[in-house]
């Protein structure tokens, strides 16, 4: 049988969701939402707390009222957990009631010891007190330390319905009892002989449990009672103490629902001084929860700042998926009608009664069509999807290739093909501009077979669709196709769970701060969320939909603007929910710092000489490449040789070839792919070649092809060697020899340009003649060892294995240095 949830157990015991989440929190629970699953052992406990709820009226158990309402004393009570909890309750109850009804019983010494509970019977037998603490503690030392042991049971963790009867009474006349609330201390008294013969059984059970802790729980008492100590209104004990090792006394304090300084004082007595910031260690923190007759259960660490892995876990969740709409983006050729289209689509399908208030484009926006949703991002062009998807947010499920009929396939058709199909989204043809005289949408339509789209008329299983974007031509065609194939795709989310998604878009706003575009793909987004986007953290202050409408909550596949963050994030940037402000912080903050101290995409990006390194870890089995090259033959010979390597059953992946420059398009792709860019007698643009440096892109230009397929082919093998240039950093003039027996012979003399430094390689030269190269063999400045010398300043070096150097010589300093893509 699988865990039960939390809304499950609910709708069995026919109460809210939200009653068993706070309770299960108020147990210390590692529980976060309605959606959480619960233990066996934790599904009986709250099980027995709402079962005992729901028998209130019937039994009249008045344990129930300090359940339903925060306790009014430390005797404030919370059902039992288990049968030793009822067992050590029961005791310490009847021992307490056997204080009221035996004058003579030791035990009204200890009570006399006890904090505010034993006031309850003190008012009693104020007649038997004296008497009773005459009766020496000494005697019943252990004795006494068990009733105080159990009465921190009591305290804590009370009644059950076993003994519901004896807990309503004794609690009954503990409060009443306590001065402050009234109420007759005799209400209990019936029951008391059956409470002194649980007593009796149950206190040898006591004994040993409590052995351990009862000198010093004796202490704490009586130092409680000396000092008059007011009763608080403490909230409940949980069942167990969930912790972290490292927290301090306020952390448990929080959990415990006790002061710090309870906690501190506890410790004390247990023998740690701390005061309330000292972080804990497990033991004690263990000795502290038994010291309350509380369990304690480390918790275990999640990295919150992995977000990624929350949002996968998010993405994972099977639970209650509904259908979401599918999220759409076009593509295609510059002036092939993409932005035509999304206006039509925009204003022509945008929500009924919307209609006109339009106030902003927020990068993304939802249509509805046969009462369906479709969410579109608004920003066309593969140049963006792709940098999405460099950016670790696939969030397309669908892309519309749009070609104008009157012009076919072109370079971006391409392109966006291949980005396309990089990113594994299913592509929808809308043949475009078909209202024009020169219109030839067959013709696109052969074109495409060459890259795989064929149409379904054709045996293919691509959709196409005939449209003039224009004049909004087949437009509801287009999308009906649209929702088919989401249909195919069972595109689906869980609207119950915390939200999860990516960023589209953000910026930052004079007014509003930081504003960002957010595309939910699961959960449901609330305002005040607490969240985490990319390395930035924050509430969720406002959200508005894409017609600037103020709006509570949003569904997956939902484009919302929020603000509230703490700094702008990049599109591409995920966010996760998090279940508490402190908790998001920690973790965006966490992420923040990581950022800076890492360069994320320096961390995984392939090059030709890392492959081998990268396919041993198993993390490849395609290599995948980019091809660009001056003209279409020489793309062909080269992608068809590529394609014929193979090594240890790693195999090139050609993800593009195009004729021309390597452009930033194909650097994205590459960085979106993880692929190798080859340029056959073609170069990088500027703009390319900057943007390869900064995303670590690896270029390799040949004028060969055979060296570009050797090159391939080397570096799978593993046997890349790479290539170094000459670099010379500085000059020295030798003015003196020294010649020393143990070293050899010592040159002095002067760096009159660049430097020199310790692991340089040197180059001897006399009369512009190079006579020796080798290595140093030491640099010193007067008799220190240095690493380096600058020009104008003395210095003394020897060459390892060499002596024959010359006063006039000139010793060149120089590094070799790997060679950088051109
Ligand atoms: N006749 C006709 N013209 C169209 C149609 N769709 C778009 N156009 C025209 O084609 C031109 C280019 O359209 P855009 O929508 O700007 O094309 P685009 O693909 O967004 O272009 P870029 O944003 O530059 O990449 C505009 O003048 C449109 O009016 C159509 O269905 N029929």
């Amino acid at each position: 049988m699988g865990k039960k949830r939390i809304y499950e157990l609910a709708k069995e015991l026919n109460v809210s969701s939200k009653a068993i989440l706070d309770k299960a929190q108020e147990k210390g629970f590692d529980v976060k939402n309605h959606m959480s699953s619960l233990g066996s052992n934790e599904e009986r406990q709250l099980r027995e707390t709402f079962s005992n709820k729901g028998s209130k009226t019937t039994t009249g158990n008045k344990n129930q009222s300090s359940q339903a309402k925060p306790a009014h004393s430390t005797q404030s009570a919370k059902p039992a957990q288990n049968h030793d909890h009822r067992q050590n309750t029961g005791s310490s109850q009847t021992a307490h009631n056997r204080s009221q009804s035996d004058s003579s019983n030791h035990s009204n010494g200890q009570n006399h010891a006890n904090v505010s509970h034993s006031q309850s019977s003190n008012r009693n037998q104020s007649a038997n007190h004296s008497q009773s603490t005459n009766r020496g503690q000494s005697n019943n030392r252990s004795q006494s330390s068990n009733n105080n042991r159990s009465q921190s049971n009591n305290n804590n963790r009370s009644q059950n319905s076993n003994h519901s009867q004896n807990n309503g009474n004794s609690n009954n006349a503990n409060r009443g009892g306590s001065g402050r609330f009234g109420g007759s201390l005799n209400s209990g008294n019936g029951h008391n002989s059956r409470n002194n013969r649980n007593n009796r059984n149950n206190n040898r059970r006591r004994n040993n449990f409590a052995k351990k802790y009862s000198k010093k729980n004796q202490r704490i008492k009586e130092t409680n009672h000396q000092k008059g100590a007011p009763e608080r209104k403490n909230k409940a004990l949980p069942d167990t103490l969930v912790y972290q090792v490292g927290m301090n006394a306020q952390d448990l304090g929080k959990i415990l629902h006790r002061e710090p300084a309870e906690i501190v004082k506890k410790l004390f007595m247990l023998g740690v001084m701390a005061n309330q910031n000292q972080s804990l260690d497990k033991d004690t923190i263990e000795i502290l929860a038994a010291d309350y007759g509380i369990d304690a259960k480390e918790k275990v660490e999640v990295d919150v700042a992995d977000i990624d892995k929350t949002f996968e876990e998010e993405s994972k969740n099977t639970d209650h998926l509904e259908s979401r709409p599918p999220v759409v983006t076009i593509m295609g050729h510059v002036d092939h009608g993409k932005t035509t289209l999304l206006d039509h689509l925009r204003h022509s399908h945008i929500t009924a009664g919307e209609a006109g208030g339009i106030t902003q484009a927020i990068g993304a926006y939802q249509v509805k069509h046969k009462s369906k949703t479709i969410t579109f991002l608004d920003t066309p062009g593969h140049a963006a999807f792709t940098e999405m998807r460099a950016r670790g947010a696939d969030i397309t499920d669908i892309t519309i290739l749009v070609v104008a009929a009157d012009d076919g396939v072109m370079p971006q058709t391409i392109e966006a093909i291949h980005h396309a199909q990089a990113a594994k989204t299913p592509i929808i043809v809308a043949v475009n501009k078909i209202d024009k005289p020169g219109a030839n949408p067959n013709h696109v339509m052969e074109q495409l077979t060459e890259y795989g789209l064929i149409p379904e008329d054709w045996g293919g299983d691509t959709i196409f669709v005939q449209i003039s974007a224009k004049f909004g031509k087949n437009i509801d065609e287009l999308l009906d196709m649209i929702l088919l194939q989401s249909e195919v795709m069972e595109l689906k989310a869980n609207p119950q769970q915390h939200a999860a998604g990516s960023v589209i878009e953000a910026k930052l706003d004079q007014g509003k701060g930081s504003v960002a575009t957010l595309l939910i793909q699961q959960g449901t987004m609330h305002t005040g969320d607490p969240i985490v986007v990319g390395n930035t953290f924050g509430k969720v202050r406002t959200m508005e939909n894409e017609n600037g409408k103020e709006i509570k909550k949003a569904l997956p596949s939902t484009p919302v603007e929020i603000t509230g963050l703490s700094d702008v994030p990049e599109a591409g940037d995920r966010f996760v929910v998090f279940d508490d402000e402190k908790t998001a912080r920690a973790a965006g903050e966490e992420r923040a710092k990581n950022a800076l101290m890492e360069e994320r995409r320096s961390k995984n990006t392939v090059t030709l000489d890392n492959l081998f390194d990268t396919m041993k870890e198993g993390e490849m089995k395609e290599v995948d490449v980019i091809i660009k090259a001056d003209v279409q033959g020489s793309v062909e010979a080269l992608a068809n040789s590529l394609k014929k390597i193979e090594v240890e059953g790693v195999r090139v992946n050609i993800i593009h070839t195009a004729v021309g420059a390597i452009n930033e398009s194909d650097v994205t792709l590459a960085e979106a792919s993880n692929a190798i860019i080859i340029g056959f007698n073609v170069r990088p643009t500027p703009q390319a070649k900057s943007q390869a440096d900064q995303d670590n892109v690896d270029i390799r230009l040949h004028r060969v092809i055979y060296n570009a397929i050797d090159e391939i082919e080397h570096a799978m093998k593993g046997k890349l060697e790479p290539t170094y240039k000459e670099e010379v950093i500085g000059e020295v003039e030798v003015r003196d020899i020294f010649k020393a027996s143990k070293v050899g012979t010592i040159a002095g003399g002067m760096v009159t340009d660049g430097h020199i430094s310790r692991d340089s390689k040197v180059r001897l030269i006399r009369d512009s003649v190079v006579v020796y190269e080798g290595e140093l063999g030491s640099l010193k400045r007067f008799k220190d060892d240095v690493n380096d010398v600058k020009q104008g300043h003395e210095l003394g070096l020897t060459i390892e294995n060499y002596n024959d150097i010359k006063v006039g010589d000139v010793i060149e300093a120089y590094v070799m240095k790997e060679i950088p893509i051109e």
